[in-house]
């Protein structure tokens, strides 16, 4: 699924107007009421006090018609205008008429001594900004959203939680509405699936307004998010006559005195998501642990204790290193005269990361389409400090450009990043916060790419895979008790439920952002 910018969702809307011939008073009346039905088919029509917040834009018109269908259905409705400015969009006006027709006039607010009362059992309507927020909320609209915030009431959002913009940061906290559930409209927003913007909302999901989809995908929108139609369209199914050989040779290299649990966890994951042969390459300390724990896998060793000589005979498809590796000096050295030598596809985690992050001019030798799988501080070492996430996103876009390089980075929202694409995850939940759960996924995406996945499709579905995992196995293991090899466990339900039917919020994007609330 494509995740839209302000600008393309603009575009879109007119060019929708446009090729169906509709108008953009019916467009809106067309998205309120799914609205409007999706809060009518929760509340039943029970008489819970429903404020309306309206500003003066079009995500105000959405809220006028969403007040006007629950009047007529014999809700208790307060509407009101959030008056920060007088230039009222000709549908807020149509619609502003429209609400006085029925004999409803809408509180004017302008300013502090308009506000309503608001208690924590009532519901608010959050139609004050959308789409078109350019800057910062202030005075009065600014105290008012601080105002309902203090009351703790449940909002839903339309489009936005008002005061949170499509494609830039927040730079003062306190002008956002915190959102109980935003419906926002036609796709997800980029700024709901960024680790900064993890307060203002608690759940979302996208509501399907029709938009036309032919232009949409005229855009070439550079940002998607990532869903079981987007991994089916990817995932390859197997031959009669696949041999083992046609499943690629994983190499995994890494591991160190006490840390051989990394390397044979990212080696069994090569494993298990189907590399035909793999072997493992590590200091002798670790020979008879990975041997005893993996017997499917065949193993060379290097010196006693780290990783120094990297002179294996092994002939792979692919080598994943990294985990458990350390950054020995004589690793180091070693790493570097591998590096210059190697021709293979690389995916790079961990101390492996870190030695780059050192040795910044080591980058330059890796194999075009290496994939780099850095959690947010190994990302820092890499690219420097950013400012926000945005500008975050964007660094790695130019680092990803420059050393033509996939970057992973690794969040509760992975994003894949390969140039001036990028590829946010959908699934996973914090069970995967636990140790060697970064081990699990180098391996998996290596033993993707040993199957002849390309180096992109190979991140997307293995992170894909990886999260699935997860939020299939809580329902049996809790957060706490899932462990990295419970991923293993899983991944054969996660490929699964690949195969199996949607459920209704699988076709419809939605989340819960904040697992806590
Ligand atoms: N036909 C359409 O265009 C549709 C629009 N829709 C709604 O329209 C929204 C976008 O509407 P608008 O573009 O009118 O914008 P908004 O209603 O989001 O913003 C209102 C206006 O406030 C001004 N503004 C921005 N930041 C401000 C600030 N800090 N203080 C004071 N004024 C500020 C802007 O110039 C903008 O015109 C979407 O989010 C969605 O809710 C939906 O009804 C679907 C159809
Ligand atoms: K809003």
């Amino acid at each position: 699924m494509y995740i839209l910018n302000s600008k393309q969702l603009k575009e879109a809307d007119n060019a929708t107007i446009k090729s169906k011939g509709i108008t953009s008073i019916s467009l809106m009346e067309h998205a309120s009421i799914l609205c409007f039905q999706w809060l009518h088919q929760r509340l039943q029509g029970q008489n819970i006090p429903i404020h309306v917040f309206c500003g003066i834009g079009n995500n105000g018109g959405d809220g006028l018609v969403i007040a006007r269908h629950l009047l007529q259905h014999g809700y208790h409705v307060k509407c009101y205008v959030v008056n920060f400015s007088d230039k009222r969009t000709d549908e807020f006006l149509t619609n502003y008429n429209r609400l006085k027709e029925l004999g409803e006039w809408p509180q004017i607010i302008n300013g502090e001594s308009d506000f309503p009362r608001v208690d924590f059992e009532d519901i608010v309507i959050d139609a004050i900004f959308g789409n078109g927020l350019t800057r910062n909320p202030k005075g009065f609209t600014k105290k008012l959203i601080q105002y309902i915030n203090s009351t703790k009431v449940f909002s839903l959002a339309i489009d936005f939680p008002s005061g949170l913009f499509s494609d830039k940061s927040v730079n003062d906290k306190s002008t956002v509405l915190k959102a109980g559930h935003v419906l926002t409209f036609q796709t997800p927003k980029l700024a709901f699936l960024l680790p900064e913007n993890k307060d203002y909302l608690n759940t979302w999901e996208v509501i399907d307004i029709g938009l036309d989809q032919e232009f949409i995908a005229s855009l070439q929108p550079n940002i998607h998010y990532i869903l079981k139609d987007d991994i089916l369209q990817l995932y390859k199914t197997r031959n009669k006559w696949d041999h083992k050989g046609d499943l690629g040779h994983s190499l995994l290299i890494g591991g160190s005195f006490g840390k051989i649990g990394a390397i044979s966890l990212a080696s069994k994951a090569a494993l298990k998501i189907g590399s035909g042969l793999v072997s493992i390459y590590l200091p002798k300390c670790g020979y008879s642990i990975v041997q005893t724990a993996i017997p499917e896998a065949m193993v060379e060793v290097d010196s006693d204790q780290v990783l120094t000589y990297f002179n294996f005979k092994t002939k792979a498809t692919v080598i994943g290193v990294g985990p458990g590796m350390g950054t020995a000096e004589k690793t180091v050295k070693g790493f570097e005269n591998f590096l210059k030598e190697n021709q293979l596809p690389l995916v790079v985690d961990a101390d492996a990361i870190n030695i780059l992050a050192d040795q910044k001019e080591l980058i330059n030798f890796l194999p075009k389409n290496s994939i780099l799988t850095p959690h947010p501080k190994e990302l820092e070492r890499l690219i420097g400090v950013w400012e926000n996430d945005f500008d975050k996103l964007n660094k790695t876009i130019e680092f990803s450009i420059k050393h033509q390089i996939i970057v992973v980075i690794k969040d509760a929202h992975t994003v894949i990043i390969d140039k001036e694409n990028l590829y946010v995850n959908s699934t996973g939940n914090p069970a995967l916060a636990t140790a060697g759960s970064g081990d699990v996924l180098t391996g998996i995406i290596t033993g993707l790419i040993a199957q002849k996945y390309e180096p992109l499709n190979a991140a997307i579905l293995g992170v894909y895979l990886h999260g699935k995992t997860a939020d299939i196995a809580i329902e049996e293991t809790g957060y706490e008790t899932f462990t990295a090899s419970n991923i293993l466990d899983y991944l054969a339900d996660a490929i699964l439920d690949l195969f199996k039917e949607n459920h209704t919020e699988e076709n419809n994007a939605s989340e819960t952002v904040n697992e806590e609330k």
